[in-house]
């Protein structure tokens, strides 16, 4: 390899994007890996949301708009870390917002049929061709339901504190079945029971040698990176 972090075997233009379920720790693990890959960062945005608060307040009202605005702004990212070249650590999938999100919504009512069929019909003619280039490696945080509702708690944004248990619970079991099935990229399980990044930065180490494994093996395999999508018309 010439150009990468070496020691790590994990090559300069790789994208590493964190999946899991709300307050399993992405936002903390991608600041962590983006400092120690010297890596950027692509975060999905919380506070500048138009959306998210009047979502939690009425699901059945806002959960088109939501998904139509989060679908925006993961494709704007997905651009910059295309035309960047890689080099990036992207705080939740693409995938999710479907696969878990638009999908629960409409499962439990809350969406509507025609705007759940609209929803999908974007998101595949976006996301699901050839010339959409996935990442390297998606690193699926998990861990048990109580751990994640106990920092959900203490993270404290109100919207998800004033949420009922049971919409947690139904997100928790649904990302286990989901993750079960991903196929769209390789997959890398963390669970956060094993590390604890937050008072011992150490505890990144094995994670980096763990990622350079994955991603040495996925690229033997595809020949190429998530940047240099062998199908991706530039
Ligand atoms: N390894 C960790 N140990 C202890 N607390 C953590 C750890 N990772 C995240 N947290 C805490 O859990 C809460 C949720 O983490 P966050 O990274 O914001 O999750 P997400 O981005 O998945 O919603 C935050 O308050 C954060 O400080
Ligand atoms: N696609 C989405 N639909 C509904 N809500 C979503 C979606 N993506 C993220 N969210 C919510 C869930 C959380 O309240 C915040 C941020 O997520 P986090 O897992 O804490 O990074 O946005």
């Amino acid at each position: 390899m010439t150009n990468g972090n070496h020691r790590l075997n994990i090559p300069n233009d790789s994208v590493i994007t964190i999946a899991g379920t709300v307050g399993v720790g992405k936002s903390t693990m991608t600041n962590a890996l983006a400092n120690a890959l010297n890596f950027k960062t692509s975060f999905e945005k919380v506070d500048a949301n138009p959306y998210l608060d009047k979502f939690y307040d009425d699901f059945e009202r806002w959960s088109f708009h939501l998904q139509i605005y989060f679908l925006a702004e993961r494709f704007k990212e997905q651009k910059k870390i295309f035309e960047y070249g890689g080099g990036f650590v992207q705080d939740r999938s693409i995938y999710e917002d479907t696969g878990i999100f638009a999908k629960m919504h409409y499962e439990k009512g809350t969406m509507s049929e025609t705007d759940y069929q609209t929803y999908k019909s974007l998101f595949d003619s976006m996301v699901m061709t050839p010339y959409f280039p996935h990442p390297d490696l998606l690193i699926y945080l998990e861990g048990s339901f109580d751990h994640i509702l106990d920092r959900i708690q203490k993270r404290g944004r109100p919207m998800e504190q004033q949420t009922p248990v049971d919409y947690w619970k139904e997100m928790y079991d649904r990302y286990q079945a989901w993750i079960n099935d991903f196929n769209a990229c390789p997959v890398m399980r963390i669970n956060i029971a094993d590390y604890d990044i937050i008072n011992d930065q150490t505890s990144i180490e094995p994670i980096l040698e763990r990622i350079g494994h994955f991603i040495q093996h996925s690229r033997k395999y595809t020949g190429s990176g998530a940047c240099h999508h062998p199908n991706f018309v530039e």
